[in-house]
């Protein structure tokens, strides 16, 4: 099987955020990820990791007003500043947590913003982010967010987008973050899709579709992906990122049997 993280952002939110670090460990987890460090001093989130013997595995950039419903900002001309901005606040973190890889939502592109203006920047702030990363060590993953169900519009919505910009922006340290959930959606054809991308992929997430939830409550064969995923060799993380559908003791029959 290969090593999954808890997405703390969707498991474990029975409790205070601060204990699901124990949590995710006492249920076998060895990585953890979730959508934000933010809001929290470094040395709290370094203390729960250390303290559990778990490794920070990702987290996204800033990604403007989440609340307002904004979901990345990296299309955005006019807040080129603020992505800039965010990629050294992430880097501070990054360094404090030991995390190596960190996510790049590209945002949800407004109507009357021009495609190709949307595209070149987003461009350019990776291009930019790469830079600033590779001095670090560190990945900066781009995910492919399904626009049909979660994110109406958001701007990198399929595989074949992030490629393009993988091979557009031309740097080692950039890689794909496939989400089994989104691409299903999106695309299916999982298996063959992971194989195909392998080489690029940086890190993986699922949840089942439809609704979102564990394995085993939807039409993915989870048994089979993640044998798959061993068998390709696939050496990264796969974070659960999925809202159980009742506790989240309950909803890890995968993690506990096997998928
Ligand atoms: O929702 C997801 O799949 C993401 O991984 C995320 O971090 C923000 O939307
Ligand atoms: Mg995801």
């Amino acid at each position: 099987m290969p090593a999954f993280a808890a997405n703390l952002s969707m498991l474990f939110t029975e409790a205070d955020f601060m204990d699901r670090f124990r949590l995710a460990r006492e249920a076998g987890f060895t990585g953890v990820e979730y959508l934000f460090p933010y809001e929290w001093p470094e040395e709290d989130l370094k203390r729960e990791l250390e303290s559990h013997g778990l490794t920070q595995v990702l987290f996204n950039l800033p990604p403007g007003n989440w609340a307002a419903g904004e979901r990345g900002i990296a299309c955005l001309p006019d807040r080129v500043e603020e992505f800039e901005a965010g990629v050294d606040h992430a880097i501070r973190y990054a360094r404090s947590l030991g995390c190596r890889q960190v996510n790049c939502l590209a945002g949800i592109r407004p109507n009357t913003l021009d495609e190709s203006v949307a595209w070149q920047t987003l461009v350019d702030n990776v291009g930019h982010a790469a830079v600033r990363f590779e001095d670090e060590g560190m990945t900066l993953c781009l995910e492919a967010i399904n626009s049909r169900v979660d994110i109406p519009g958001f701007f990198l919505d399929t595989s074949a987008r992030v490629m393009q910009l993988i091979e557009t922006v031309d740097a080692d340290n950039v890689k794909l973050q496939y989400d089994l959930y989104h691409m299903q959606i999106m695309e299916g054809d999982l298996i063959r899709s992971v194989e195909c991308l392998l080489p690029w992929i940086g890190h993986v997430q699922f949840a089942d579709n439809p609704g979102r939830h564990e394995p085993g409550t939807g039409e993915i064969n989870f048994r089979n992906v993640f044998a798959a995923l061993d068998r390709l060799g696939y050496g990264g993380w796969v974070g659960a990122e999925y809202r159980p559908r009742g506790s989240t003791t309950e909803s890890l029959d995968w993690f506990r049997n096997g998928a």
